[in-house]
């Protein structure tokens, strides 16, 4: 079979390089472009360039998945900040090009894609849950989108089993001490020196507490998820979010 033809968008960022390297060493998949900013992404078109991964920045993975998607380019997008009003514009693209898929990827280390699974497991058992996420100073944004989409699950996950409110008194914050509240789960985001990409889901009830933990040490972790999701996403039109279909879980 061809390998897979793919471009990387942002292709000279910190996840970018690692992203051209693993692209261009596995032997199923071929790199046929990298975009930089600055770049047309006609470049796409010119290289015939069947996936695009997108691991840009927040402010223009929009615009490139809006060209990808009018030109039935399949997208793997690792960039953050595709919330819920994003993915409903996206499916509302995809709707007019149905063939096309787009993986869109909070994570893809699958320790941390197990993470959010045994947090979503574990949320119904206790009163309490809290979201801890650590990552390098460079990040531009906060909470990380594997954080945001954590606290949705585990939300859901509570809802579904009616719990009621997490117990919590506090009535005075001017400062914000208490961390995001993203649909009811309260994030705290660390930026430090010397750290990747990490994060803490705490959960309490009477008498214990439960901490589920993942850690990328180097970025090298994501690229066995990655390379997954570029393998899997031209049989999968639509969205998709997550890895959590293509293992199984
Ligand atoms: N899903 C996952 O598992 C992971 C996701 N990420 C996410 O990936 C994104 C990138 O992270 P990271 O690599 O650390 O960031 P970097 O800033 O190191 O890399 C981003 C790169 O994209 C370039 N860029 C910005 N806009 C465009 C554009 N429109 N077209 C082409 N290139 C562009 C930047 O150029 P310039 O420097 O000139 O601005 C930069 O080289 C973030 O949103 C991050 O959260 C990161 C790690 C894992
Ligand atoms: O910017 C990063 O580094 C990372 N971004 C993603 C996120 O926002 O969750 C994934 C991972 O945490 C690394």
């Amino acid at each position: 079979m061809d390998p897979i033809r793919v471009g990387v968008l942002g292709a000279h960022g910190r996840m970018g390089s690692e992203a051209v390297r693993a692209v261009g060493e596995a032997r199923d998949t071929e790199l046929v472009t990298e975009i930089t900013r600055g770049d047309s992404l006609r470049g796409l078109l010119d290289s015939e360039a069947t996936v695009a991964v997108d691991l840009t920045h927040p402010d223009s993975v929009m615009d490139n998945l809006a060209f990808c998607v009018e030109h039935g380019i399949h997208a793997v997008v690792g960039t953050s900040g595709i919330g819920e009003s994003e993915l409903a514009t996206l499916r509302g693209w995809l709707g007019e090009n149905p063939t096309t898929g787009v993986l869109v990827v909070p994570n893809f280390a699958i320790g941390a894609v197990l993470s959010m699974k045994f947090a979503e497991i574990a949320a119904r058992y206790f009163d309490s849950t809290e979201i801890v996420e650590l990552h390098h100073p460079r990040k531009a944004d906060a909470p990380s989108g594997t954080a945001a989409r954590t606290a949705r699950v585990v939300s859901r996950a509570r809802e579904d089993a009616e719990l009621p409110s997490m117990p919590d008194a506090t009535s005075k914050d001017p400062d914000g001490a208490r961390g995001a509240n993203v649909d009811g789960v309260h994030v705290h985001s660390v930026r430090m020196a010397g750290l990747v990409a990490h994060q803490e889901v705490l959960f309490g009830t009477e008498g214990e507490t439960l901490s589920v933990r993942h850690d990328s040490y180097d970025r090298r972790s994501f690229m066995p998820g990655l390379l997954l999701a570029v393998r899997e996403v031209g049989e999968r039109p639509g969205v998709t979010v997550g890895l959590d279909a293509l293992l199984g879980l």
